[in-house]
């Protein structure tokens, strides 16, 4: 016969059990995702990662012809360079839906830059990664000044403080270095891909998982066609970022930085040591961390590259070649909005 006392503690233990389930399924993500079958960041490298395509979809045949002949679309080393017309969306989209990946999007926005943020995000909501998940983390001093953006389903923000810093150099020469730390810290485990966007943009026009990839460079606007030696890479030997004039392949921009955690962590983290370099030996490079970037992607090649698409220029004419502009730098004015000259 089971006594008051015996049932007392039963109930007891029962209450403290539900209690614990609850709380550990509120604060362990190892538990939510195990309920969800989500699998882990490792499982994911193994099997997600395949390109896999579901029985059964429809889509076009794929030519066997050029569908852009008036641009390159590879690279020296085959990797592709992604331009409109060169992709299939519904084939993608068949591949990467299923992979239920999570794209980190980093943007600093400090001083006066926090009122690029609406424009951004805004139209980041329109088009960019639409149907998958997006994690914005913001890193910025005015986390109150963040703007309330209404953000689609599976998709969150963040908001990172920093301290206030007073030369603009300095917050390009220090964005390496925080991209490093967010990286290592926070989103080995959780991102399955990362993007480092400039927060003066703007989407105009669709941005999705045909820009994935291990490494992902993006082919700067106002340089897309020189000759190297116009490039604006560093050119003094004194400084980790040099290129020779009889070297480089193309000019990236900085506004946009993409990949593998793994991989755009080796990326920042060499940055941030050939930085570490040229401040002990007190130089600048030209174009700050765009410099050093340059002259990872040289001896680093970069997997897949971004037409200028990808990163346009308000300020720029459109050429023919260009059929859309995805993502573009809106006119500012520099003396205005910089904390210094
Ligand atoms: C299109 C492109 O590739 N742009 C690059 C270019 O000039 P940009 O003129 O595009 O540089 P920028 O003034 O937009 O600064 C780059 C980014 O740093 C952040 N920021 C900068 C200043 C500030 O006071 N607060 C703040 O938050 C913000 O996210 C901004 O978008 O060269 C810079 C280095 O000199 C960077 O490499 C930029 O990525
Ligand atoms: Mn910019």
């Amino acid at each position: 016969m089971p006594t008051r006392q015996n049932l007392d503690i039963f109930f007891t233990f029962i209450i403290a059990f539900l209690l614990g389930f609850i709380y550990f399924s509120y604060t362990s993500s190892w538990f939510s995702d195990a309920l969800e079958c989500r699998p882990t960041v490792e499982e994911k490298h193994d099997v997600q990662m395949d390109l896999h395509f579901p029985i059964g979809t429809a889509c076009k045949q794929p030519s066997v012809s050029s569908s852009r002949p008036d641009v390159a679309t590879t690279s020296q080393w085959l990797a592709p360079i992604v331009w409109e017309d060169t992709f299939d969306l519904t084939v993608i989209d068949a591949i990467y839906k299923q992979q239920n990946i999570t794209v980190a999007t980093i943007v600093f926005a400090l001083g006066k830059y926090v009122r690029f943020l609406k424009d951004l995000l805004e139209s980041a909501e329109q088009h960019f990664m639409v149907g998958y998940r997006v994690h914005y983390y913001i890193i910025t001093d005015l986390p109150d000044e963040v703007p309330a953006v209404t953000l689609g389903e599976g998709r969150q923000l963040t908001v990172i403080k920093t301290a206030t810093l007073n030369r603009w150099q300095e917050i390009l020469l220090r964005r390496m270095e925080r991209i490093e730390n967010l990286i290592q810290y926070e989103l080995l485990n959780k991102a399955d891909y990362i993007f480092s966007l400039d927060v003066d943009s703007k989407f105009y026009a669709h941005w999705g998982a045909e820009s994935l990839g291990d490494l992902v460079g993006v082919l700067h606007a106002w340089f897309f066609g020189s000759s190297r030696g116009q490039f604006t890479y560093e050119r003094r030997p004194e400084s980790q970022a040099y290129i020779p004039l009889d070297e480089g392949d193309y000019y990236y921009g900085a506004a946009v930085i993409g990949g593998r955690p793994e991989k755009v962590l080796k990326l920042v983290k060499t940055c941030r040591m050939q930085l570490d370099v040229d401040r002990a030996n007190k130089i600048e490079a030209v174009w700050q961390e765009e410099s050093h970037l340059n002259k990872y992607f040289l001896y680093n090649k970069p997997t897949k590259l971004l037409s200028p698409e990808y990163l346009w220029d308000d300020r720029k004419q459109k050429p023919s070649l260009m059929k859309v502009v995805r993502f573009s730098q809106v006119v500012k004015n520099y003396a205005e909005i910089r904390p210094n000259p």
